[in-house]
């Protein structure tokens, strides 16, 4: 599967890069940045630590997409959204590991995907942090709708720029599912001053940026006494990279339409 990098100079761009020179099946086709990027012309191998392998890093978005089989993207919502529609004319797959969209970008990517992209979507592309949102729902369903306050709590490097972070609001979406409703009308995303005590039902969310870190999430469901903790701890990007080429390969002989890391892993709805 002939695969384009988008972002390629960046964190996950350049874990891609190996990731793609590593995966039987999927190879690298071309590699992209926004224009003014100063990684363009650059060999997109030996940006990722592989050695070189050919593949110049360009801007020219239709030239990189033509003879393309899929598409992925680790880079921000506003170039999603394009990509997305890009992805939708050319009949592309789309593996979007950007976090921070709004519910306006989602609803682009959904439409996108409505007009014959095959989109996969996920705030984290691991197993095991979609392993853990099916035991945080379980953990939510079984305890009920109050008793237990659930607060999700992350930790990520100093250089990312949005929060809660994706992971967070999935696994905030999992407990919201686990007790039956809605994680807008239930979440609690900041806390400052006097806040009041705890609303019953609610959701909260902590965030701490710092160094290097890669990526740790814990949900904590408090009860009277006692406490449960669920946690994922992640040591290496390869992790999310391996989870969306997987995704790519999946996605490549599917119908159009916006899938989810949990179709891709089998882990149900
Ligand atoms: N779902 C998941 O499993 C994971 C998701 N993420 C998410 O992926 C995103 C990227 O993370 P990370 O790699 O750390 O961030 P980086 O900032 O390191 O990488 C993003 C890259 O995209 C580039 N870029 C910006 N605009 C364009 C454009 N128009 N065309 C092509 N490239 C462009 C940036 O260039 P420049 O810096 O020059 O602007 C940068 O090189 C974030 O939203 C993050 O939260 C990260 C890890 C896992
Ligand atoms: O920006 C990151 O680095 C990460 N972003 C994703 C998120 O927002 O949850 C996934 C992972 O935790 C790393």
């Amino acid at each position: 599967m002939k695969l384009v990098v988008l972002g390629a100079a960046g964190r996950m761009g350049r874990t891609l890069v190996k990731v793609i020179a590593e995966t039987e099946g999927a190879s690298l086709h071309a590699a992209l940045e926004r224009g003014g990027s100063p990684a363009l012309g650059g060999d997109a191998g030996l940006l990722a630590g592989i050695g070189e392998n050919g593949v110049a890093i360009g801007d020219d978005v239709d030239a990189a997409l033509d003879g393309a089989d899929g598409i992925v993207d680790f880079t921000a919502p506003a170039v999603s959204v394009e990509m997305a529609r890009r992805a939708a004319e050319r009949r592309l797959v789309h593996v979007v590991g950007t976090t921070g969209c709004e519910a306006a970008d989602d609803a682009a990517i959904r439409k996108a995907a409505d007009d014959g992209a095959t989109i996969v979507k996920s705030g984290n592309m691991s197993l095991g942090v979609n392993l853990l949102a099916v035991l945080v729902e379980k953990a939510a369903r079984a305890l009920g709708p109050d008793a237990f306050d659930i607060e999700v709590l992350e930790m990520h490097h100093r250089h990312k720029v949005d929060a809660p972070s994706g992971t967070a609001l999935l696994l905030g979406e999992a407990a919201a599912r686990g007790r039956g409703v809605a994680l807008d009308d239930r979440a609690v995303r900041v806390r400052d001053g006097i806040t009041g005590a705890r609303d019953a039902g609610t959701i909260g969310f902590a965030t701490l940026r710092g160094g290097s870190v890669v990526g740790e999430h814990s949900v904590i469901l408090a009860g009277e006494g006692e406490r449960i903790e669920l946690s994922h701890a992640a040591g290496d990007r390869a992790i999310f990279a391996r989870g969306a080429v997987k995704a790519a390969l999946w996605a490549k002989d599917r119908p159009a339409g916006l899938y989810t890391m949990r179709d891709v892993l089998g882990l149900g709805d």
